[in-house]
Parts: C-alpha cells; structure tokens; sequence
C-alpha cells in the first residue's frame, strides 16, 4: 500500500517572530513536490498567521501545535479550531506527550479535540507514546492501543482514513535516543493493527502513522524505509531551516 509520506516539524516553544519568519523565506520553495512527501512546519500560536502568509502557495504546510474543543467561548488562553482554520491551517497536532504531562490532556480531552478540528475541516495528527518504564515492563503495546482507541472513539472511517497518527515513545523524544527503526515500525504496526481492529484493513491501510523521537537527518530515511511508517514528527532536528530540509532528502 503506497501512502505518501509526511514530514512535519514541531517547533515546540521555541523561535520569537523574527526567527519564524526568517526560516519561513528560507525554507520557502525549497521543498519538494507535494507528490513525493508532504511537508509541514509545527508552530507556536502566535507565528501561525505569518508563517501561513508567507509560505502561502507553496507546498509547505503549516500546523499548530494544539486547539481547544470548542469554536468559541470564555476559554482563556486557548485556541479556537475554527480560527486556526481560517488561517488556511491544514494540519494540528493534539495530543503530544509535553501536552499530557505538563498539561494533563486526557485520553478523552484528546478525542474531543480530534472531533472538533475535523470538523472545521483541518487534519489532526494525533500523538501516542508511551514511558521508558511502560516500555521496559513491554506494556507498549497495550498502552498505545488504549490511547488510540480512546482518542478515535466515535470517528467515522473516512475521517480516520484522513487523520494522521504519530507513535513517539516519550522516552526517546528530546534524547538523542531514537528508537532503533525496527521497533518503530513494530509499534507503528501496533497502532495500525489497532486501527484495523476497530475499522477495517480499508481504513488502517490509509491511515498514516509517523514515527517521532530523535529523528534525525541521518537517521530519517531508514524509518521512512519501514512498511508501517509513513512519516516523522520531527522537534529539535526542524527547527534550523538547513537541518528540516535534509529530513526531505530521502525522496531524491
Ligand atoms: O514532536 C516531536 C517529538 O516530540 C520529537 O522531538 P525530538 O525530535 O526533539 O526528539
């Protein structure tokens, strides 16, 4: 089954406008065609409305980094899922394991968002990752199936075939220890097998699942080389505009 990849970056809390802006005119038109991979800029807030005029027209998507659930409302200090598509935004990562942590989104919370950012017409890329005791107790499995059942729950199967799933084992994240490919293809696998359990092989085999967790110009293209990986979910290698472009050079 060919999927086509997707390679997203994911700035975290980092850049001020000036920076943002600056890596936006450098990556602008350097990308490759929207045939072979999709590639996207995961920004703060605040830059998501330069950075969307700038790289307007060019294949480079933008996303943000989190939406609340609702359109509208006396929510302080969140953001609204229809403003953020209104901006043109075509993607929004929900769910990241520093989301869960430090701001203690649910399972639920995750599914929620999900159902709202669909339907104002933007993709989500949900998160799923488990902890290195998880890990090394060999629970992962079943964690990332909990989480992922949880956050798909009441989908449709054409919305799920469109979303996009990110497994980054949170104790690779941020580490410099990247899950070895084989076991995030394995784990990818999971996510897909639990998908196809809940909707069907037509469904889990349009899904796209990333990898994420210290990837790497160097280390990309042997994930992208995995059946059940379509893609990276990429935070301290994307944030230099040099570095996010080598993560591409897999399709040459
Ligand atoms: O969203 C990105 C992941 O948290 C991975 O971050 P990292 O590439 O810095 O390990």
């Amino acid at each position: 089954m060919s999927r086509k990849p997707i390679i997203a970056g994911n700035w975290k809390m980092n850049k001020t406008l000036a920076e943002a802006k600056a890596f936006a005119e450098a990556v602008k038109g350097k990308a490759p065609s929207a045939d072979l991979v999709e590639t996207v800029i995961g920004s703060p807030a605040l830059f998501l409305a330069p950075l969307a005029e700038i790289l307007n027209g060019d294949v480079i998507e933008v996303a943000a980094q989190n939406a609340y659930f609702e359109n509208a409302g006396a929510f302080t200090g969140e953001n609204s899922p229809a403003a953020i598509a209104d901006l043109g935004i075509k993607y929004i990562i929900i769910g990241h394991s520093e989301r869960r942590e430090y701001f203690h989104e649910t399972d639920e919370d995750i599914n929620k968002k999900a159902k709202a950012i669909i339907a104002n017409g933007v993709t989500p890329i949900i998160c799923c990752g488990e902890t290195l005791e998880t890990y090394e107790a060999g629970q992962t499995a079943q964690w990332v199936e909990s989480q992922i059942t949880a956050a798909l729950k009441d989908l449709t199967p054409e919305q799920v075939s469109n979303l996009v799933i990110a497994y980054e084992p949170i104790w690779a994240i941020g580490t410099g220890k990247s899950a070895d490919a084989n076991t995030a293809d394995e784990t990818c696998g999971v996510v897909r097998n639990t998908v196809e359990k809940l909707y069907g092989k037509t469904v889990s085999d349009a899904v796209r699942i990333q990898y994420g967790g210290s990837v790497k110009p160097e280390n990309v293209a042997e994930y992208m080389s995995k059946e059940n990986v379509d893609g990276a979910l990429v935070g301290g290698a994307s944030l230099e505009a040099e570095s996010f472009l080598a993560l591409l050079d897999f399709v040459n």
